[in-house]
């Protein structure tokens, strides 16, 4: 599998506003590759520009080989794009929505009835598309998105505005979509989203790439030592900064945290004194390759 994505000092400006800034990117086939950052970061803009939908004022994006600007329908077969607010034709039902779009593509209607059983829209398939609830409404708006079966699909904040279930619904079905063998280009502000789903994260930031890796290499690389949480009544906190290896304690009142790079022998010294219960244990996370990047704490 080579690369499918290939883009190149990609800049845009707005005004006074550098909404994206000499961006090199490139995405393996059949991967699924986020670009997360805060708000305003220029995921979307950076997004448009690679689907060929937005001019960048510099820069070259390639998509299976073929330029995509000046805008080329060669590529439309080939990409699925998502858009931040899902664009219905007004007053159709879900299964009209999804037939409008393959007729457009001239998909045959078999693939819009296994979209919608893909995406658990079978039910709902008479209900037009306004009172779809906002999980059901962004799952019809990426099953249209594949209704020509395209070969890389780009989600804009796919989950944004979901609740917590709706959005974790969501997470299975986009894991199926790149388990069918499609590439997967998401952008996202949560943390948790890109750490769970992606194989590769473009940490993205005032318009700049600062950093491509998996979630588990670009936590490796930084040096962010380990929390260690216990019930607060276990232990004085002079007691447990005397436990060999911690490095300091944080008292919230509830809870006692212990801040260490190695936790397995202060488990043990708290196993020991019998002070185990409501341990947790956590590693470095997103959040913290991000303040170490930029400097400052992570605000989506
Ligand atoms: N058409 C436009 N005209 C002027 N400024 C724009 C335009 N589109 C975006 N911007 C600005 O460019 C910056 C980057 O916007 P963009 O939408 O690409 O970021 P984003 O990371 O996707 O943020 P969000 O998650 O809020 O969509 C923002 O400051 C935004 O206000």
């Amino acid at each position: 599998m080579g690369e499918i994505i290939e883009a190149t000092g990609l800049s845009k400006r707005y005004g006074d506003h550098q909404a994206v800034d000499n961006v090199d990117l490139t995405v393996e086939e059949g991967s699924f590759f986020g670009i997360l950052g805060p708000n305003g970061a220029g995921k979307t803009t950076l997004l448009e520009i690679i689907e060929g939908i937005r001019k960048p004022d510099a820069g070259t994006a390639r998509i299976a080989g073929v330029e995509v600007w000046p805008r080329n329908t060669e590529i439309l077969t080939k990409i699925g794009v998502q858009f931040q607010s899902a664009a219905f034709f007004p007053k159709l039902t879900a299964r009209e929505q999804i037939r409008a779009f393959a007729d457009l593509y001239g998909a045959p209607e078999s693939r819009c009835d296994a979209l919608l059983e893909q995406f658990g829209l079978t039910q709902k398939a008479g209900t037009l598309t306004e009172d779809l609830s906002g999980g059901q409404s962004q799952r019809l708006s990426i099953a249209c998105a594949l209704v020509h079966d395209p070969q890389v699909v780009f989600l804009d904040e796919p989950t944004a505005a979901l609740d917590p279930q709706a959005r974790r619904n969501l997470w299975d079905a986009l894991r199926g979509i790149n388990a069918e063998g499609r590439t997967v280009v998401l952008t996202t502000h949560y943390m948790d989203e890109a750490q769970s789903l992606c194989d590769q994260v473009a940490i993205m930031d005032h318009g700049r790439i600062l950093t491509v890796d998996s979630p588990r290499a670009l936590i490796a690389h930084i040096n962010a030592p380990h929390k260690i949480t216990i019930d607060r009544d276990l232990m004085s906190v002079p007691d447990a900064a005397a436990i060999g290896g911690v490095h300091s304690v944080e008292d919230t009142g509830e809870s006692l945290t212990m801040i260490t790079d190695d936790p397995a022998p202060v488990l043990t010294a708290l196993a020991e004194r019998k002070a185990l219960a409501g341990v947790g244990v956590s590693g470095a996370s997103l959040e913290d390759v991000f303040l170490e990047l930029t400097g400052r704490e992570y605000r989506a």
